[in-house]
């Protein structure tokens, strides 16, 4: 089966001992907290992407981001591939709001609410709170588990 990739992007927003997540009120991840994000657009660039999202989903303005992970999701039996950016939000403006699609609440992070999370993020997210930047490949059966996956840290990734 010949396979399509779709090019999502995901925003962290952390300050110091805290991490904003978004609880997903609609569309593909309803009902779990997540980072902010979305499909990149036609004539649109990953980072315009990016902080485009985070803004229609938080209301915060990014001003400096840095690329730490590139996540890629296949699911069993889908031909598409997800492939999902993920940038530190490093500087930004703005006070977080609820959008018609997030709520964005503040967790310190020793209390991230995995269980309501997608399975991924329960590996994935220790990586990124140590500062390391990375490559991961999940491989999901259905949206509730994980058959397979891999995760290897990089010096750099591509912007
Ligand atoms: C499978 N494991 C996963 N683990 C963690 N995060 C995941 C994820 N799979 C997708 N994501 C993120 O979930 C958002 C979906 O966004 P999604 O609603 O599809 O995009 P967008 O807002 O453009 O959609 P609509 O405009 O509603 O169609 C987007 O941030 C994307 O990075």
């Amino acid at each position: 089966m010949a396979t399509t990739r779709k090019l999502l992007t995901l925003a962290m927003v952390r300050q110091g001992e805290n991490i904003l997540l978004g609880f997903k009120k609609k569309g593909f991840g309803q009902g779990k907290w997540n980072g902010f994000g979305g499909k990149v657009e036609m004539g649109e660039t990953i980072c315009q992407a990016t902080i485009r999202e985070l803004e229609e989903e938080s209301g915060l303005i990014a001003k400096a981001m840095d690329k730490v992970a590139i996540l890629e999701f296949e699911f069993l039996n889908d031909p598409v591939i997800l492939e999902v950016h993920v940038y530190d939000i490093v500087k930004y403006e703005g006070e977080p709001i609820e959008s018609d699609e997030m709520v964005p609440q503040w967790f310190p992070v020793n209390d991230i609410p995995y269980e309501k999370m997608w399975l991924d993020d329960l590996i994935w997210y220790p990586e990124y709170l140590k500062g390391s930047k990375f490559k991961a490949y999940f491989l999901y059966e259905g949206f509730d588990k994980i058959l397979k996956h891999s995760i290897s840290p990089v010096q750099e990734l591509p912007l």
